[in-house]
């Protein structure tokens, strides 16, 4: 993946003592985002690398959504074309129920300023180099046209001692930490974040889980790639990619959503894999609905 430097510096200073809403954050319940087959490509050697094949998406704000799966099934590709980031080669995607396809770049570019804070994959992409933490934060704070307690941001992810060092000078863990909140400034409308908690032992990646829930209760759409089993814990959403197509959906208290690729396969959830040791299954039809037995169960 391919990443944006973040805008310039223009010298800001804090300018407030409390995180204030913007009234960016969309209400819990709102439907943020909408991505109906969404499609991505990208030119490769050997032809178009289909990073995207078809994913139907729903952003919400006030809850945490984490896109899991392997290596190159396209997370990272899915939160580039949800944070606006990049455009999809196809399919539909709505951002407060208008087509993203529709807005301008000056659109794109105010949407992504003012309401959409953006995690890379590796933290200093997000960071500005020549600023110190609290620049950072006081940069961010000015982009979004909001007040923040910058002592008090710093403090929610265990960096008040590192206020006045620079992203070159911080620990992998600590770059990471500063990219979450800065990130969170706002709180943005949408916060996405690629693999956010990778880098962290667990002291850090619960500061980081806690801030982003927080995030999430004001009113925050939260989405994550995550390999982490931390963070999918942490998730109300759980979606699974496997080769650019959502082989499963799973909320927190609700059963698990399956997709039924176009040669009829579908992804069980990983819960579900040790009831069949043998990798085999029975299927049967009973009464109009499917029922899967671990092979021995029937012998
Ligand atoms: N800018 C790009 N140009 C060409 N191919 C790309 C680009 N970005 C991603 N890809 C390809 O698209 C596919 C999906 O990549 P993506 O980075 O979205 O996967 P991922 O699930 O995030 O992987 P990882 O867990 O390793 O970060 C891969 O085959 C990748 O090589």
């Amino acid at each position: 993946m391919t990443t944006d430097p973040p805008p310039a510096a223009a010298g800001a200073s804090p300018r407030g003592d409390a995180f204030r809403q913007s009234g960016a954050p969309s209400q819990a319940g709102d439907s943020l985002l909408e991505g109906h087959e969404l499609l991505q490509l990208y030119a490769a050697p050997t032809g178009a690398t289909q990073a995207l094949r078809g994913v139907d998406v729903s952003v919400t704000g006030g809850r945490i959504s984490a896109i899991t799966g392997p290596s190159g099934s396209g997370k990272s590709t899915l939160l580039a074309v949800l944070a606006l980031r990049e455009r999809p080669a196809g399919g539909e995607l709505r951002h407060r129920g208008r087509l993203v396809a529709g807005l301008s770049r000056r659109d794109l570019h105010r949407l992504r300023r003012r309401e959409i804070g953006w995690v890379a994959q590796r933290p200093t992409h997000s960071l500005f180099p020549q600023l110190d933490a609290r620049g950072q934060i006081a940069q961010m704070a000015q982009l979004r046209g909001v007040e923040v307690d910058i002592d008090a941001a710093l403090a929610e992810v265990s960096l008040a001692e590192r206020a006045t060092a620079h992203p070159a000078v911080l620990s992998g863990g600590e770059q990471q930490r500063l990219a979450v909140v800065v990130a969170a400034v706002g709180p943005p409308a949408l916060l996405v974040a690629d693999e956010p908690t990778a880098e962290l032992d667990d002291d850090s990646a619960a500061l980081v889980l806690s801030l982003l829930r927080a995030r999430a209760d004001q009113g925050s759409a939260v989405v994550l790639a995550t390999h982490d089993a931390r963070a999918i814990a942490a998730a109300d959403t759980v979606l699974r990619l496997r080769h650019g197509v959502l082989s499963g959906e799973h909320s927190a208290g609700e059963d698990h959503t399956a997709t039924i690729d176009g040669l009829g396969r579908i992804q069980l959830p990983e819960e579900v894999l040790p009831l069949f040791p043998d990798g085999r299954v029975i299927v049967s039809l009973v009464d109009g609905h499917v029922e899967l037995h671990p092979r021995t169960e029937r012998a």
